[in-house]
């Protein structure tokens, strides 16, 4: 299992220095879709050159034009790229043909799709690398959580390797692992701690 770290309301200087914090415990950061809007791709090529060992993930949620995006994220140092699980079939096959030509990886975020065990089943046959389970902020907000979805991807999903992302904290983490996840992926459970390293520490052992 591995751990992401999940970086969505910082600029670029503010990430070096979180990511600096908790690098020996991570195993890729993200460059949150907001950081992207704020900072542009600058920012993935900022981290991947500060921390060339670390796997980078570019939060992209591409919806269209996805070959393109992909091979621009590509372009700046990004090891995977997300596209939307509710993009058209087109799309998602066109991202995993380019990240296939630029040695990549594509994760596929299952947010807001309704019939999520058909369409992972759908997503998984394209040869995507990650489908992922997420609750993002509007809805953590009324209290939802995946843990459930993740159930039900793991259940369903036989290539692609399972993701979990929203909301995931050190209290909650032990209901996570059992379930088994490849990778599990942590912004404020970490980011809004005092003691971001011993936070993360603490997650690397338990996903381990
Ligand atoms: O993609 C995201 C929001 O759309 C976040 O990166 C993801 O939800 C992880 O962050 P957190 O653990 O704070 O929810």
């Amino acid at each position: 299992m591995e751990l992401q770290l999940a970086l969505d309301l910082v600029n670029i200087p503010e990430a070096i220095a979180l990511v600096k914090e908790v690098e020996e415990h991570i195993d890729i950061v993200e460059i949150g879709t907001p950081v992207v809007i704020n900072e542009g791709l600058h920012a993935v090529k900022a981290i991947k050159e500060a921390f060339p060992n670390l796997k980078v993930l570019a939060d992209l949620k591409i919806m269209d034009a996805a070959g393109y995006e992909v091979m621009k994220a590509s372009e700046a140092g990004a090891d995977i790229i997300t596209i939307l699980g509710t993009a058209e079939d087109m799309s998602i096959k066109g991202a995993v043909e380019e990240a296939k030509k630029q040695g990549k990886k594509i994760l596929v975020d299952m947010i807001a799709v309704k019939d999520l065990a058909d369409r992972a089943k759908e997503v998984d046959a394209m040869g995507v690398d990650y489908i992922c389970v997420h609750t993002g902020y509007d809805l953590q907000a009324i209290g939802k959580n995946s843990f459930e979805d993740l159930q039900t991807i793991k259940s369903v999903v036989k290539n692609a390797k399972t993701a979990i992302a929203g909301g995931i904290k050190l209290e909650t983490l032990p209901e996570v692992v059992k379930v088994q996840p490849d990778l599990v992926i942590v912004g404020g459970g970490i980011t809004g701690q005092a003691d971001k390293k011993a936070v993360a520490a603490k997650m690397q052992q338990m996903i381990n």
